[in-house]
């Protein structure tokens, strides 16, 4: 198997439970819910998205041979102190080109896996963190793991819907776009009315990091 990687980058872990906790973001490159083209957006199976994930070309990025080879890209982008690594595997979506030889490579070179996934392709065994994030239209094949984040609000998707899945944690994420402000009145409210649920901040949007 060979991989198509957009970018690599290190941070903060904008989103979600983990947020705040540093990581290498690898991007897959490609997406089976949008083309990622902006004329393609309208009839999108997913159309708010946030990202660009066509191609090669960004930061760190390219097509890897072997699991070794991009396993080795991304321990060369922690430029952390030793210990405590984490990788996000996240896209374009990661699950179309995640196999248990990347999973394998990766624990071989001491992380962490965390997947931010659209939750619609079967995961490979072995993953540390799995994030959900369910989009409407698009039928979830995983309905467990770690996080279950519902960007909200989605037209026709009511997040009691995913309660009774079997995941650890429900957060809802505002849209972004240009609505975030109501968008996010309207999940602070959704969570103070329904305290299953807690708030997703897009943090490194605040806060200027990739
Ligand atoms: C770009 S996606 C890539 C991973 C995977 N394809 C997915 O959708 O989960 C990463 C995260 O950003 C979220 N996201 C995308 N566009 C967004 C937007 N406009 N506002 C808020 N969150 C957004 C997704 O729902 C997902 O949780
Ligand atoms: N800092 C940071 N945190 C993130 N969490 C999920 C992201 C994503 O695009 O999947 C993301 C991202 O692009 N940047
Ligand atoms: S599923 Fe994820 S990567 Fe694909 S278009 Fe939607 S938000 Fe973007
Ligand atoms: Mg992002």
């Amino acid at each position: 198997m060979s991989y198509a990687i957009k970018e690599i980058f290190y941070t903060l872990q904008g989103e979600g439970l983990n947020a705040g906790r540093p990581a290498v973001f690898c991007r897959f490159a490609g997406c089976n819910l949008w083309s990622g083209r902006e004329e393609d957006r309208a009839k999108a199976v997913c159309q708010f998205c946030d990202t660009d994930f066509i191609g090669t070309d960004g930061e760190g990025g390219g097509r890897f041979a072997t699991a070794e080879a991009l396993a080795a890209s991304i321990a060369q982008a922690w430029t952390g102190e030793a210990g405590n690594r984490l990788v996000v595997l996240t896209g374009g979506e990661p699950l179309l080109q995640v196999d248990e030889d990347l999973i394998a490579a990766l624990h071989a070179q001491g992380f962490e896996i965390a997947v931010e996934t659209n939750g619609t392709v079967a995961s490979p065994p072995g993953l540390d963190w799995v994030c959900v994030s369910p989009k409407a239209d698009a039928p979830l094949q995983l309905t467990a793991g770690d996080e279950l984040k519902l960007v909200y609000p989605q037209p026709g998707v009511d997040p009691a819907s995913f309660v009774g899945m079997a995941f650890k944690n429900f957060l809802l994420q505002p849209m972004d776009g240009p609505d975030r402000a109501a968008n996010t009145a309207s999940a602070i409210a959704y969570c103070l009315a329904h305290p299953r649920w807690r708030l997703s901040v897009q943090t490194h949007k605040v806060l200027g990091i990739p």
